[in-house]
């Protein structure tokens, strides 16, 4: 179009450089030549007179007069020669004149011969700019209905159906082209006008030929009546010539006629393109962007009135919804009323919490003397069997004589110091509500013995209430009252021994730490067996656990077992050989234990020195002896057993290595109510999320995502290696990662060392120690770190590590007791692919770990995919106590076995 522009204008310029000349030569020498003719007939007029000087004007009317008044031959034939040479005279400058009028008509010719170039050359551009015009007419219309498109019928559409950027970019280089052309019609017209001009002169031009024509003819009819009488042969070729000026100037005539309706067609096309450059100025983009603006703004104003009715309806939907739900409480609690009435009445199915509470229900009776001890033993198995017909047993079971000892499941009670979530210190709450739970689902009659403390959460037990007996146990060689609470922890019956003595045993607001922890438990384990021995359960299995409850089995069999209460068998299992329970001998008689007896070098004294062992005590006593990993379980019959290595040979054929499992319905990413977003491992993004917050929370930069947030959730105690978490916590920063620490120290020298790091780190966006104990926050560390520091000197079993992968974190521990049982390196080719799931390093010194922080680093940052496959991987794992449960069934049952074949 450019192109086109340029060579309209190259046009253009070149036929006004042509015609420029034509209007203006033309005039000047036809008005050259209209003088020329003005001053030859008035020459011719005034000759006579210059020629005789006094001579008074002669004239054709004088002549005629003259002849009229009859003068005489010689005054007439001097008049008459007189005449003649005035006549010749007159003649000549006739003929001189329409010589002049034969030049000028060839100038005329020549005027009019440009006036038809011209002419040919208008119609021409004329042609060019209807082609042009019908071009942009055509552009116009598909603009126009581009325009249409947008607005009919477009307006109910989505804004999604809105024209893309492409097609408005399309639209808007249309219109610049467009705009382009309507620049080069511009020009196109002013010269158009500029022709128009020219055409005006060239009018002009003939309107004036055409006067100096008229007074020719004028003069020429003159001439011609003179000429009558002097030659008709020159008359007649004057006449001819005369006749082809007339034609020529009708031509001339016509042929301007034709440029004026040319002219007109001009105006016309002038209008069309004024119309269309209106048009265009209507589609022009900014217009355009406006309309297609408003458009939107129509568009978002039906979108938002659309909002506003879905808000109402949702609203509406929400309120249906709330009342749906006010209604389905209702009916759940009639339900839940109504199906705790008929399990009292009719079959349950396998319902943990409510059997628990028949069986606690029972106890108390037993307990508070309400019902027999055969009416009791018949409920217990009633509850056991999960009996449909519990309550028309009980009223039948006066009658019954016999009962049926053969039971499906075994009678197992755990007694600890510790149970998660009620009072939780480490892994042996976990491991006590987690294997319960776990066998409890296997079918055995689960009961947990806890002491009552003044610190537990109460919130976390059901249906908590003490019962109307006070259990008596000795202890001082006195006999102290005991108040017996009942609840559920978790689904499993737990009993609360509230001891009544003057020391306030579990009144010290902490769990361990006291300076006669050796003599709070050992009146908890002598009150345990007392409140078994006093509700004439029969056990098959009493599981006690570290030195807190080890009294039991020397307990048990030295004191209890004597009394008849025999039919159970020991298994003690061992969580931490750290942990020994040493006192001096003469110690061991506050729970009733015969010090003489049991103060022997292969029962109860110490291996090193004249103390004596608890733990010893329970190895020699039990029936079943456990740890909590292989590992540990090889280590300790060495080094590892601080002592028992010894005993632990001795006693090897009872002595084994069980790997805890973890309570994967509390340690549960998807369902987790600590986290703030659930996640699993198909869909990681919750991971992300509870990284974000916590770096919120925590004020941890939360610049770059990717940063890796390296977690520790621990005792700060030596076994847990303290000097390499504070070596992981420089390293981290170091490897410019991020660092969260959750724990707290029971050694005054080592908690005063965190502290002064977490001062150190206050202020520091990367590194964040919290000193304390807190359940909810662990479950937020795990679900955020991406990686899981744990750089044990030793580690029985470790759960850390195992909750950490449940969560997607990947550990980085060292290989030690069960962090080797159940952490497999990346990198270790002699270990099978898919069971390595971490880090691991050997040496317990700053060198290993930061190897093996580097390398995770390294796979962290350098290989994203490989880490996602190896989070995911982690998540998989089956860490539960479904395995774990089966071996503790398996050597319980093993015990009962021998009990019964024995008796
Ligand atoms: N400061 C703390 N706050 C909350 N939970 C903690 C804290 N320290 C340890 N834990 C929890 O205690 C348990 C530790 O178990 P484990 O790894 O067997 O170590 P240990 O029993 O030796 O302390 C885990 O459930 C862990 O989450």
């Amino acid at each position: 179009m450019a192109c086109l522009a340029a060579v309209g204008a190259e046009a253009t310029a070149l036929l006004f450089r042509r015609l420029a000349p034509s209007p203006v030569v033309p005039r000047r020498r036809l008005a050259v030549c209209c003088r020329a003719h003005r001053r030859d007939l008035r020459t011719a007029a005034q000759l006579p007179q210059k020629s005789t000087g006094n001579a008074k004007p002669h004239n054709s009317a004088n002549i005629q007069k003259d002849q009229a008044s009859g003068s005489t031959d010689k005054e007439r034939q001097e008049k008459s020669e007189d005449e003649n040479d005035i006549s010749n005279l007159q003649l000549e400058d006739l003929i001189r004149m329409i010589q002049n009028t034969e030049k000028n008509i060839m100038l005329l010719n020549e005027a009019r011969l440009q006036a038809l170039e011209y002419v040919e050359k208008i119609l021409k551009e004329k042609e060019d700019l209807e082609r042009k015009i019908n071009i942009l007419e055509t552009r116009l219309s598909e603009t126009d209905v581009q325009l249409k498109l947008s607005t009919e019928g477009k307006f109910s559409a989505e804004i999604n159906d809105s024209p893309s950027v492409l097609e408005l970019d399309d639209i808007k280089e249309e219109n610049i082209l467009l705009k382009d052309d309507i620049q080069f019609l511009k020009a196109m017209l002013i010269e158009v006008a500029e022709t128009e001009e020219s055409i005006f002169k060239l009018e002009k031009e003939r309107t004036l030929l055409d006067a100096s024509f008229r007074e020719l003819e004028s003069r020429f009819i003159a001439a011609q009546a003179d000429m009558l009488k002097h030659g008709p042969r020159q008359y007649d070729s004057w006449w001819e010539k005369v006749e082809n000026l007339g034609d020529l100037l009708e031509t001339t005539s016509n042929q301007v006629e034709h440029a004026a309706i040319i002219l007109g067609r001009n105006h016309d096309l002038q209008d069309k393109v004024d119309k269309l450059e209106a048009s265009l100025v209507d589609a022009d983009i900014s217009k355009f962007s406006c309309y297609f603006v408003d458009i939107l703004q129509e568009r978002i104003k039906s979108v938002e009135e659309r909002f506003q009715a879905c808000n109402h309806e949702m609203r509406s939907q929400i309120e249906l919804y709330e009342n749906s739900i006010v209604e389905f409480h209702d009916n759940l609690s009639k339900l839940v009323e109504e199906t705790e009435k008929r399990s009292l009445e009719h079959s349950t199915s396998n319902m943990p919490e409510l059997w628990s509470r028949i069986s606690l229900l029972i106890e108390g009776w037993l307990l508070e003397k309400r019902i027999s001890y055969n009416d009791a033993n018949t409920l217990r198995e009633m509850v056991w069997k999960r009996d449909s017909c519990l309550w028309e047993a009980y009223l039948s079971c006066r009658v019954l004589q016999s009962i049926d000892q053969c039971s499906s499941g075994l009678h197992i009670v755990h007694i600890a110091a510790e149970m998660a979530p009620v009072a939780k210190v480490g892994g042996l709450a976990d491991v006590i509500s987690g294997l319960g739970k776990a066998l409890q689902k296997k079918g055995h009659l689960v009961e947990i013995i806890l002491p009552k403390y003044d610190c537990m959460r109460n919130d976390q037990v059901n249906n908590l209430k003490v019962l109307d007996v006070l259990v008596q146990s000795y202890f001082e060689g006195k006999m102290f009252n005991n108040k017996i609470w009942t609840g559920t922890v978790e689904g499993l019956p737990v009993y609360f021994i509230e001891p009544q003595h003057p020391a306030k045993f579990f009144w010290r607001a902490q769990y361990y730490g006291e300076h006669d922890d050796f003599r709070r438990f050992a009146y908890f384990s002598r009150a345990a067996l007392e409140l078994l021995y006093q509700s004439q359960k029969k056990i098959d299995i009493i599981h006690c656990h570290d030195w807190q409850t080890a009294f039991v089995a020397p307990l048990y069999w030295d004191v209890y077992a004597n009394l008849g209460f025999n039919s159970a068998r020991i298994c003690f299992t061992c969580h931490n050989f750290e942990y020994q329970g040493t006192a001096p001998a003469q110690d061991l008689a506050c729970c009733g234990l015969d010090v003489e007896q049991l103060d022997r070098p292969d029962r109860m004294r110490d291996n090193s020195h004249g103390r004596i062992n608890v733990v010893k005590g329970a190895i020699v006593y039990s029936n079943i002896v456990t740890t909590v990993s292989p590992t540990y379980a090889q280590e300790v019959r060495s080094e590892g057993g601080r002592g028992l290595q010894d005993s632990l040979k001795v006693h090897s054929r009872k002595f084994v290595g069980i790997l805890n499992g973890i309570d994967t319905d509390t340690w549960n990413p998807s369902t987790d109510r600590h986290l703030k977003v659930q996640y699993n491992a198909n869909d990681l993004e919750g991971k992300v999320a509870n990284k974000a917050a916590l770096r919120k929370q925590q004020k941890l930069s939360s610049a770059y995502a990717s940063q890796p947030l390296v977690g520790c959730i621990t005792r700060l105690v030596p076994q847990k290696g303290v000097h390499l978490i504070r070596h992981a916590i420089y390293k981290t920063a170091e490897l410019g990662g991020q660092f969260i620490l959750l724990g707290s120290s029971p050694v005054p020298h080592i908690q005063r060392e965190f502290e002064g790091i977490a001062d150190h780190f206050q202020n520091n966006n990367n590194i964040r120690l919290l000193l304390k104990y807190d359940d909810s926050l662990s479950h937020w560390i795990y679900a955020a770190s991406d990686m899981f520091i744990v750089p044990s000197m030793f580690e029985p079993c470790g759960l850390t590590q195992m909750i950490a992968m449940r969560y997607g974190s990947v550990p980085i521990v060292r290989k030690t007791g069960g962090l080797n049982d159940s952490v497999f390196d990346l990198d270790d080719e002699t270990i099978p692919m898919e069971l390595r799931n971490g880090f691991t390093f050997v040496k317990a010194d700053e060198q290993g770990l930061s190897d093996a922080m580097e390398r995770a680093f390294s796979y962290y940052t350098r290989k994203p995919d490989v880490w996602k496959q190896l989070v995911q991987k982690d998540m998989s794992i089956d860490f539960s106590w479904d395995s774990s449960s089966s071996l503790y069934e398996d050597i319980y049952q093993r015990a009962v076995d021998r009990a019964r074949a024995a008796a």
